[in-house]
């Protein structure tokens, strides 16, 4: 049965002492399966638990001793660590139930403790000002200082062992501390890089309950604005992930993070991440979230887990979900799916999942806050681009993508979508520092296959348009929603005067008959 202030039934309590991923795996989806809402401050504390001792009980040897040395636990249980050849699957602590139910125990004492709900009236559903005081509750017991982006930072068991949580775990905190409180209309909201709450009795309320990024004023407790909102990325347009416990679950299991240093990852804690995402998929929960979605195909990417999809449909499924669900304005599903071909040298298609990315984020205007996307156009404009163009330019053979004008117009519309996206904006996107990779890729194309590219807009009609008669194999360009008074793409004027020369040129050669 199940006792009052716990929230695991006596079966459930004898999966512990958890001992392998297989455990937890079972446990969650005894959890999962029971009709009741999961309780978030006892997945996070288990979760947490395991990610943090597999992750975060190592000292980096000196560099001088490289040698590899095998696994050994010194007296004050602090992991040496080692490059052992052969990760070992039973290398799993073992979590005891005793553990966890302290750790949820103090969790429950402190958010009771600290909020008296007479003061507020008994509510039956949330309001913004009990909210706050959660979020202060939370916000007061973090330690004063510390790197806020540091990795294993996310979870309640992080919290409650080291007062520490980063930006998101704040607001995971917050929707865990409502949920002991009762109040299960306080919802998460998940943009792409933010977090906010949603509550009332038409889940209309908006908070926020923790920070963003680095040097802004926080703005906990004050609603999401919608002007703000309207316009910019970090809050996609008012298309954010609106959470039900159960995707609350997806996020946390979502946002474990296998690293032990920057290039190397728990085996252990990776295969727990990936088989709780294929729980939370057959169970419907990341049906509407898409960056779980890419989280789970990047996972299935390094380890394809036998009779499952290839994690190619994954990350199509993660895009459609974006333009079914979320109006097309989530930028993530696109770079997911363009880093997964550039990694597999598919350059063809990961120059239109990063136009099709651009096309995304045209219609916003970049603030200040949407630092982290402008990051990721920069790295796919100034480095995975110039890579392409230059493994590509090697190669003369014909099917170059250097000769194929669809490859071009993709490459059009990636600039185009970060111009217009600039456009309007009070901050400017796009430097110097972008402008010499921009034309040294453009320029690589052949001559040929910048003439065949028609860049037509959408003030012609299809009739035009088709009246042009492209030959066979032209890309078509159409800017669907232009500024009236652009209604054209011009190319870089000296491309352009370089072009009128190579033509001529041309035409000189098939006149002169060489
Ligand atoms: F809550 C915040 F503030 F943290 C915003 C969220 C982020 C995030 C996430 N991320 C962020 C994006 N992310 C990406 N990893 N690769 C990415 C891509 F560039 F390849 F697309 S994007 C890792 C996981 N994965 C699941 N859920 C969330 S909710």
């Amino acid at each position: 049965g199940m006792a009052p202030d716990a929230s695991l039934s006596d079966d459930e309590k004898k999966f512990f002492p958890l001992k392998t991923v297989a455990n937890v795996i079972t446990l969650f989806e005894s959890i999962l399966k029971r009709t009741t809402e999961p309780d978030l401050a006892l997945l996070s504390i288990i979760v947490g638990c395991i990610e943090n001792t597999l992750t975060c009980n190592y000292q980096i040897l000196g560099g001088s001793k490289s040698t590899v040395l095998p696994t050994a636990v010194d007296e004050t249980s602090e992991k040496v660590l080692t490059i052992a050849p052969i990760r070992r699957e039973d290398d799993f602590p073992e979590i005891e139930w005793s553990t966890v139910e302290a750790l949820y125990i103090k969790f429950r004492a402190v958010i009771k403790s600290s909020v008296d709900l007479t003061h507020y009236g008994c509510p039956e559903f949330a309001t913004r000002e009990l909210i706050k005081r959660v979020s202060d509750v939370i916000w007061n017991t973090l330690t004063r200082s510390y790197y806020k982006d540091r990795a294993h930072l996310q979870s309640l068991y992080s919290y409650l062992t080291g007062n520490k949580l980063d930006c998101f775990g704040v607001a995971l905190a917050v929707v865990a501390g409502c949920q002991v409180l009762g109040y299960d209309d306080v919802h998460l909201a998940l943009s792409e890089d933010h977090a906010w709450v949603i509550f009332g009795p038409e889940a209309k309320e908006t908070a926020e309950v923790t920070w963003h990024g680095k040097g802004n004023e926080d703005k906990r407790g004050q609603p999401v604005d919608p002007g703000i909102q309207a316009r910019s990325w970090l809050y996609v347009s008012g298309n954010p992930v609106i959470c039900s416990r159960f995707t609350e679950v997806a996020s946390l299991v979502s946002s474990i993070n296998p690293s032990i240093t920057a290039t190397i990852d728990s085996l252990e804690v990776a295969s727990l991440q990936q088989s709780l995402l294929w729980v939370l998929y057959d169970t419907g929960h990341l049906t509407r979230y898409p960056m779980a979605l890419g989280n789970l195909a990047d996972l299935e990417e390094l380890n394809p887990t036998p009779g499952r999809c290839p994690c190619g449909q994954l990350f199509s499924q993660a895009i459609e979900v974006a333009r079914r669900c979320y109006g097309n304005s989530h930028v993530y599903p696109y770079t997911y799916q363009g880093g997964y071909f550039y990694r597999n040298r598919m350059y063809k298609e990961a120059l239109e999942s990063w136009a099709n990315a651009a096309d995304a984020i045209r219609s916003y205007n970049y603030s200040r806050e949407d630092e982290e996307i402008y990051k990721e156009f920069l790295e796919i404009a100034n480095e995975l681009i110039p890579f392409v163009m230059k493994v590509e330019g090697s190669g003369h053979s014909a099917r170059s993508i250097l000769k194929d004008s669809e490859c071009f117009a993709h490459l059009l519309r990636f600039y185009d979508g970060i111009c217009q996206w600039e456009e309007g904006s009070c901050t400017p996107v796009l430097h110097i520092g972008w402008a010499k990779p921009l034309v040294n890729t453009i320029s690589k194309f052949d001559s040929q296959v910048r003439r065949h590219v028609v860049i037509s807009c959408s003030e012609m009609t299809e009739g035009e348009i088709s009246a042009m008669k492209l030959p066979v194999g032209k890309a078509e360009f159409h800017r669907e929603d232009l500024d009236a008074n652009a209604n054209q793409v011009v190319l870089p004027w000296s491309l352009e005067k370089e072009q009128k020369e190579k033509d001529e040129r041309l035409v000189d050669n098939e006149v002169g008959g060489k």
